[in-house]
């Protein structure tokens, strides 16, 4: 008796797990913003945990950036190392087939290198500001390194460039002009040609530089800054260094598993916008197993509907982003106080004896056609099923009414993650004024780490090269991944620039992970919080 309740429990809570992002997240403020999109710190309330869901738009609007997220969010998942960040969750899109934004939710770093604008440009290495080559190596993470070194020795970006042409004058401005050898072998002639004509420029020591840091330190922040990458270390030469000596965790080292060169097997065809969000969706499925069962048994539904956390979130997002980043946020335009049951659709028909209870529809009111998605209605007209359950009818809550059993907003934090009180599916929103009145403010501060002698930071460092040793050594992924960019390239003629800049974010990119680690060196910063409530989105 007890097994089978533990049983049914546990079935509610993966069904709810599995439906459940659009209560799950309390959105706050917008932390920063990148190439692709905003992102904002939240609150999930099934952990209390705080997160960052980064809202990516508009993927598919050029085929190249669409690529260049698939690769991400798969190298993201690939690569578990507790120094490189995490992607939690990805919301699941309101539609399979027309989806355009994605909702990642990561480990919440609590400060990154430098506090709102922080450009990925500043830690780019300079053959990639000036496109020198066709084909780029590790070493543009080792130049990364050398970049977030000196930010930690001197609590300061160290190339804070405005663009692409500043971010090389500051480069030569502290490492001088680079050589006729190097100039040689860049492969493009533009590039070859600026650096060729720009004024001679002197280097600056390194000890002048960076006054306050050691021999050792010095050595290697210049090995790492190397103009030419051929002249920078290995990631294991860098660990190597004697900077490093008697920091080496070998339990946090472990050599990783190649990734199977399946998981990119899209960056050797031709692949079109439809292959990419196909993918992108495949990807999506790995935070929502039981819908990926049913992806892989082949048994999925692709017109089913299912609640989602994504409208409620873009119209969040959007209202953040017009108010500077922060509140009051606004409480979702709310129609209906209950998802009606005749759209929800099992994607795995659950047993009907362990299907949740949520209140119960029978006695409740009819249900709301205007909240029927419209494309439903037509699907329904032909001989598809209907729905997994039965009844047509809807719980009939007023708004701000819960039907069925709701965990409290404030609430945040959930011991029992089974506990039924979160089963929330007719979610109720609190009015207005209350919203407002859970708005708070708490300060976190952080210092930077200025010694260049301390163990800590040695350690960072140490941890940072150790994760872009992990990063790269994946035999058969990075040398493939090289070697054959982005298969795009029989495509039109304009791509080749995007190719390579595809390339380039590759690796500029991976940088995310290492530079959003160095959270050892936080700036103080405000953070205002507000209270979002969600409820049920639109659905197929
Ligand atoms: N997990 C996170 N925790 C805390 N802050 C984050 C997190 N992810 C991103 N941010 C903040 O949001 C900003 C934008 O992040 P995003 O990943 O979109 O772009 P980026 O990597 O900084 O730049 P680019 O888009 O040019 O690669 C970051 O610079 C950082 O300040």
């Amino acid at each position: 008796m007890q097994h089978d309740q533990r049983k049914k429990s546990s079935a509610e809570a993966e069904f709810f797990t599995e439906y459940g992002d659009a209560s799950r997240y309390r959105i706050q403020e917008v932390i920063g913003k990148g190439s692709y999109g905003v992102v904002c710190s939240a609150i999930d309330v099934h952990t209390g945990e705080k997160v960052a869901i980064k809202k990516i738009h508009d993927i598919f609007e050029h085929i190249s950036d669409a690529a260049r997220i698939l690769r991400e969010i798969k190298l993201l998942r690939l690569l578990r190392h507790p120094d490189i960040v995490e992607i939690k969750h990805i919301m699941l899109p309101p539609s399979r087939r027309d989806f355009k934004d994605i909702y990642v939710v990561f480990e919440l770093m609590e400060s990154d290198l430098h506090q709102d604008y922080v450009a990925t440009r500043w830690y780019r290495a300079p053959e990639l500001c000036g496109s020198f080559f066709s084909k780029y190596t590790p070493a543009i993470d080792i130049w990364s390194i050398g970049c977030i070194f000196a930010e930690v020795l001197t609590g300061k970006p160290l190339f804070p460039g405005k663009n692409v042409v500043h971010q090389l004058d500051l480069m030569t401005d502290l490492l001088g002009t680079p050589s006729l050898d190097t100039i040689s072998r860049v492969c493009n002639e533009k590039a070859r040609r600026y650096l060729s004509s720009m004024r001679k420029k002197e280097p600056i020591s390194f000890s002048q530089k960076f006054p306050n840091a050691g021999p050792l330190a010095l050595d290697l922040l210049q090995r790492l800054l190397a103009f030419d990458p051929k002249d920078r270390p290995t990631a294991e030469e860098a660990l190597a260094h004697p900077y490093f000596k008697g920091l080496a965790k070998v339990e946090r080292e472990p050599s990783c598993q190649p990734i199977t060169k399946m998981e990119f097997e899209f960056e050797r065809r031709r692949v079109t916008k439809e292959d990419i969000r196909e993918l992108i969706f495949r990807e999506i499925l790995e935070y929502h197993p039981q819908l990926l069962k049913d992806y892989m048994n082949g048994t999925e539904r692709t017109t089913f509907l299912y609640p989602s956390a994504v409208d409620q979130f873009r119209k969040q997002f959007a209202h953040l982003e017009e108010n500077n980043g922060n509140g009051p946020v606004i409480p979702m335009e709310r129609k209906h106080a209950s998802l009606p049951r005749s759209t929800i659709v099992h994607s795995t028909p659950i047993p009907v004896k362990e299907q949740p209870r949520i209140g119960s529809s029978r006695d409740k009111a009819s249900p709301d056609e205007s909240y029927r998605n419209p494309r439903e209605t037509d699907r329904f007209s032909g001989n598809a099923p209907r729905t997994s359950q039965a009844p047509h009818r809807v719980p009939a809550a007023r708004p701000g009414r819960v039907v069925g059993p709701v965990m409290p907003y404030e609430n945040g934090s959930t011991k029992d993650p089974y506990d039924r009180r979160k089963f929330a599916l007719n979610s109720g929103y609190p009015p207005q004024q209350q919203i407002q009145q859970t708005y708070g403010y708490y300060q976190t501060s952080g210092k930077v780490a200025c010694s260049e002698q301390s163990q800590a930071e040695r350690y960072t460092l140490h941890q940072q090269a150790y994760a872009c040793a992990n990063s790269t050594a994946v035999p058969d992924v990075a040398l493939d991944m090289r070697a054959a960019p982005f298969h795009l390239s029989a495509g039109p003629a304009s791509d080749s620039s995007d190719r390579l800049s595809a390339e380039s974010n590759l690796y500029t990119r991976s940088l995310n992970g290492i530079a959003a680690t160095a959270a050892g060196v936080a700036a103080s910063a405000h953070r205002k919080v507000g209270v979002v409530p969600f409820g049920m989105s639109k659905m197929y």
